[in-house]
């Protein structure tokens, strides 16, 4: 059943007034705690530190209160939006944060919607109220109260309930009517009580969320991050919260929501941007990808580290010339030495040394005895003194020291050391890899055919690509970071904030000169060293941010959207990231796009948590209405008979259509019917969803008209992948029939591509319509082919 509208409005103004006052005090509140905030940080910003614990605390101090200051003017839009009246005669309000009046025992003027105090507000329902009699939601814009909607959570009232068990019908209803901008927005105000239960759901252990399209994954993910942020605080502030989305786009569409709900300590990634110094903006073919993906990729990277510890050839030791001196490394040698550096089982960057002691060794050994037989070379025998031995070394333990210690800074000998084990950085060995079909086949052995290990190779300076991340960062690992580097870069900086503060100091001292004599000087309560410290300090405010420069920071809790597409190796770079395995894994398995993703949640989670995982299903689509909806479920019988497609929320009353245009002719074609759906849309956003080919040349099209129309802000040309998470009031897309026979997954990238409208769905194909969309209303006058 699909819901209509059922918004039951107060009779009289009367409640409006009410609520007004009532929202009036919140405001009062909040500026007041505002100023206060403001007050306390700028005390702690000025405070005078004798010890550097002290300075310590109060730059907590500060950065704490400018949080909360953030907090505060986050939740200026839409501060209270709920009231709950209890049948045992209390009432609460609900809204984005909680605010406590202090002359009355700190009583809650208002409920933070993640307090348990506030559930009642999700979950009650006329079957189950929980002890509440009235839900009412408050349609406020800024500070003002528009309207209200109750509902009396008892069984006898009328239009109460109905099968999908929604709560706050009406505002759930103007919500999802409310015209797409390209940003999504927070759903604070109505989320539902199946969504409820995912996003207050315990903390450790791996959580699935398997939903259809539309069913709030995305939004219930975001909203989960900031309740886990709110009820695990400490826990989870130092660590952060990572969530990973599938594209740039998806994350600028999202971007909004946290920082709305108040919350900044929460890092959003695509797998791309996981590895610190790489841009993966390449793209891989899809037989790449896939390649690239698979867990054997392991073995084969391990074998490529292997196959850079070479070893002269049998009988033809490696000549070393070392000042008019040859010296020999022969294979069995450095076969010992890198047999010895191999069994530390450290990676290849640490093991080196010692594989190089050995080889230092070795070398030392030979000059030692060319230097001993030197010393009497040409000399007369002479005859042995009483304690002599004719063995007795002629070099002492120093002389052994002296010459390895020359030995190793001579620059023939590094330059053997850096032929048999060089040190080797991820980016080299994979560009090696992928840049020699040679290589390729010693590392890849039977592992790969010929024409897999075809697939990956690359250009020499090719873009890096998403599926590259992973193995970048499984490398990292089995070569071990040599730190020398970063050291020197965080001493660097070190003294580039020194330096700056000496500037900031210089000039603000400048200023207290203009200003006034008498002042304390800014140099007097402060010293370049320390602002260097607490530039660094508020420079590195939230945990996120610094894990975003650290490939080696582990999560205190891991978010994955879209998950369906990860890559083993993917999931691999992520488990690294969250040892606790404390994770938030969101994804349609009907919507796997990518030939590397998954179609069974226990093949990916096995190998890292067994079968330790909880799975949890969302039922309702909220944004595609009913009429597309059927369209898509037939394409998902396609896809995956087995599955079956969410139930929608609502109806709009407009069928899809359908058309056939001539290929040649699409280019000019398109125009025209881009016009017509932003006119439909009425001021909404509009996508032409194509295959990749056809993209460029629709592209130029669609943004001509779209420009002369005065609207190129409101309409994308994307293919399905780009358009992954996103939605748009109206969506037309191009050869379906094409789409699918792109991919082994081209129903499933169908699927995703027709529901991503909320109210609007057109077909245009160029070939014979797939008779699986042959439900679609055929446009009059418009023949298809
Ligand atoms: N409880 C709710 N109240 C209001 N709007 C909601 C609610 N739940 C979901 N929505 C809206 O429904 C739309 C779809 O949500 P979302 O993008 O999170 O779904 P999804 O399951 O991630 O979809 P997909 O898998 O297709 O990307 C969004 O506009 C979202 O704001």
């Amino acid at each position: 059943m699909s819901l209509s509208r059922n918004s039951r409005e107060p009779d009289t103004t009367t409640e409006i007034v009410h609520e007004q006052s009532y929202l009036d005090l919140l405001y009062r509140k909040l500026d007041t705690e505002r100023e206060v905030t403001a007050r306390r940080r700028d005390e702690a910003l000025r405070g005078q530190a004798e010890t550097p614990q002290a300075a310590a605390e109060r730059d907590a101090s500060a950065t704490m209160y400018g949080e909360r200051l953030a907090q505060l003017n986050s939740v200026e839009q839409g501060l209270c939006f709920g009231r709950l009246d209890t049948q045992d005669g209390q009432t609460h309000y609900i809204g984005r944060l909680g605010l406590f009046d202090e002359d009355a025992d700190y009583d809650p003027l208002l409920l933070d919607w993640r307090a348990p105090a506030a559930r009642p507000f999700y979950l009650a329902t006329a079957a189950s109220p929980d002890g509440v009699r009235r839900r009412r939601h408050l349609r406020t814009l800024s500070r003002t109260v528009v309207g209200l909607d109750d509902e009396i959570l008892d069984l006898t009232a009328p239009d109460q309930g109905h099968d999908l068990g929604l709560a706050g019908e009406a505002a759930l209803l103007a919500a999802l009517e409310r015209r797409r901008t390209g940003e999504m927005s927070d759903i604070v105000a109505t989320i539902q009580a199946e969504q409820d239960r995912v996003i207050r759901a315990d903390l450790g252990g791996v959580l699935v969320v398997q939903g259809g399209p539309g069913t709030g994954k995305t939004a219930v993910a975001l909203h989960r991050a900031a309740y886990l942020l709110y009820t695990h605080r400490r826990q989870l502030s130092s660590r952060g919260v990572l969530v990973v989305g599938p594209t740039r786009t998806f994350l600028r569409y999202i971007g909004q929501v946290l920082p709305s709900l108040g919350e900044t300590g929460v890092l959003l990634a695509t797998m791309g941007t996981l590895f610190p110094g790489v841009t993966a903006d390449g793209t891989d073919s899809p037989e790449a990808a896939e390649v690239k993906g698979r867990a054997v990729m392991v073995d084969v990277l391990a074998a490529a580290v292997r196959d850079r510890q070479v070893m002269p050839d049998a009988g033809a030791p490696l000549e070393i010339g070392v000042e008019g001196e040859t010296l020999r490394l022969d294979r069995d040698t450095c076969a010992r030495a890198r047999e010895r550096a191999r069994r530390t089982l450290r990676p290849h960057n640490l093991a080196r040394r010692v594989f190089v002691d050995q080889v230092l060794d070795a070398l030392t050994a030979q000059s030692v005895a060319r230097t001993e037989s030197d010393v009497f070379d040409g000399l007369p025998e002479i005859p042995l003194s009483a304690n002599e031995s004719p063995d007795g070394e002629v070099l002492d333990a120093r002389d052994h020291a002296a010459i390895r210690a020359e030995l190793a800074a001579d620059p023939a000998v590094r330059a053997a050391l850096d032929e048999l084990w060089p040190v080797l950085t991820p980016r080299r060995v994979l560009a090696d890899l992928f840049g020699s079909g040679e290589r390729l086949a010693s590392a890849a052995g039977d592992l790969l055919t010929e024409s897999e290990r075809a697939a990956l190779l690359r250009s020499a300076g090719g873009a890096w690509t998403p599926a590259d991340v992973p193995l970048l960062d499984e490398l990292a690992e089995l070569l071990g970071e040599d730190d020398t580097e970063a050291r020197a870069e965080q001493a660097r900086r070190q003294r580039e904030e020194r330096a700056y503060a000496e500037g900031v100091l210089h000039i603000l001292e400048q200023d207290d000169e203009i200003i006034d004599e008498e002042v304390v000087r800014v140099r007097d309560i402060l010293d370049a060293e320390l602002l260097a410290e607490r530039q660094q300090l508020r420079g590195d405010l939230t945990a996120a941010q610094r894990a975003a420069r650290d490939r080696t920071w582990t999560f205190g809790h891991v978010i994955v959207d879209e998950a369906q597409e990860l890559s083993a190796m993917d999931w691999r770079l992520l488990m690294r990231r969250c040892p606790s395995r404390s994770m938030t894994v969101v994804g349609d398995v009907a919507q796997t796009g990518a030939v590397a993703g998954t179609s069974a949640w226990g093949d990916v989670l096995g190998p890292y948590v067994g079968d330790r995982w909880r799975l949890r299903e969302l039922t309702v689509n909220y944004r595609t209405p009913a009429e597309i909806m059927e369209l898509a479920g037939r394409v998902l019988a396609e896809a995956n008979p087995e599955l079956r497609a969410p139930t929608s929320v609502r109806e709009t009353g407009t069928p899809p259509w359908r058309r056939g245009v001539d290929p040649a002719e699409l280019p000019d074609r398109i125009g025209s019917i881009v016009d017509d759906e932003l006119a439909a849309a009425d001021g909404g956003t509009v996508a032409v969803l194509c295959p990749a080919a056809l993209r460029p040349a629709l592209s130029s099209a669609v943004h001509t008209t779209a420009t002369t129309s005065g609207s190129p802000d409101r309409v994308s040309v994307l293919t399905v992948n780009q358009a992954k998470g996103l939605e748009f009031d109206a969506v037309v897309v191009v050869a379906p029939e094409e789409i699918v026979a792109a991919s082994p997954r081209g129903y499933n990238d169908l699927y995703v591509a027709l529901t991503r409208a909320t109210q609007r769905l057109g077909l245009v194909h160029t070939g014979p319509p797939l008779p699986a969309l042959s439900g679609a209303a055929e446009l009059p006058g418009e023949p298809v082919r």
